[in-house]
């Protein structure tokens, strides 16, 4: 069965872990380095940005993953995790895994409006998923390569790069599992393009 690992330094596991699982495919927590090589794809959870990247680094993670994402393996990015793949912060110096070519914008949508939910159109994804944002980021720009799969107000809120997936919401926090289960699919596809 299909093994799909998520990150678990911090952040929002076990709703991913239920997603996963509801989808059809085997859900791992990754807490170590090692691990990866028994996963097909991972999942980066939403949390905090900055104090997962700490914990990454008391560990080796970032080289690590970037092979994973550079041999082909799906990688899905949600809220947090959407900034971790970026290859631009805006006002920051650095970016962390650098593997998707787009620019972000952290806690992008106000504060009064901390957290919101919202409906929408997300490209072969499902036309009206219940989205639900905290303290959420946005995709200010894309490259060329870079897919736009949903907008909210005029803002980039998921998008797509060949293996790598990423939205702005928590789609693990509704009980509708069909983002889940698009990148179920997206990383059995990758299984089947590698054998
Ligand atoms: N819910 C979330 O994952 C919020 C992301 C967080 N604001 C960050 O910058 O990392």
């Amino acid at each position: 069965m299909t093994k799909i690992g998520i990150l678990a330094l911090q952040g929002a596991v076990r709703e991913h872990a239920r997603a996963v699982e509801a989808s059809g495919a085997t859900a791992v927590e990754v807490k170590r380095v090692e691990q990866l090589s028994e996963i097909d794809g991972l999942i980066l959870p939403g949390g905090e940005s900055t104090a997962m990247r700490r914990l990454m680094d008391r560990s080796d993670f970032i080289p690590a993953l970037q092979a994973f994402g550079r041999s082909g393996k799906p990688i899905f990015g949600t809220c947090a995790g959407l900034i971790l793949l970026a290859k631009e912060i805006e006002g920051a110096d650095h970016a962390h895994l650098a593997l998707m070519d787009m620019k972000v914008a952290r806690n992008a949508f106000g504060r009064q409006v901390d957290s919101f939910e919202t409906r929408l159109d997300v490209k072969d994804v499902a036309g009206d998923l219940n989205a639900v944002f905290i303290r959420a980021p946005y995709v200010v720009s894309v490259g060329p390569d870079v897919q736009v799969l949903a907008e909210h107000e005029g803002r980039i809120v998921a998008a797509r790069q060949e293996n790598y997936l990423c939205a702005a919401f928590h789609p693990e926090l509704t009980d509708d599992h069909r983002f889940a289960a698009y990148f179920v699919k997206m990383v059995e596809e990758a299984q089947k393009v590698a054998l």
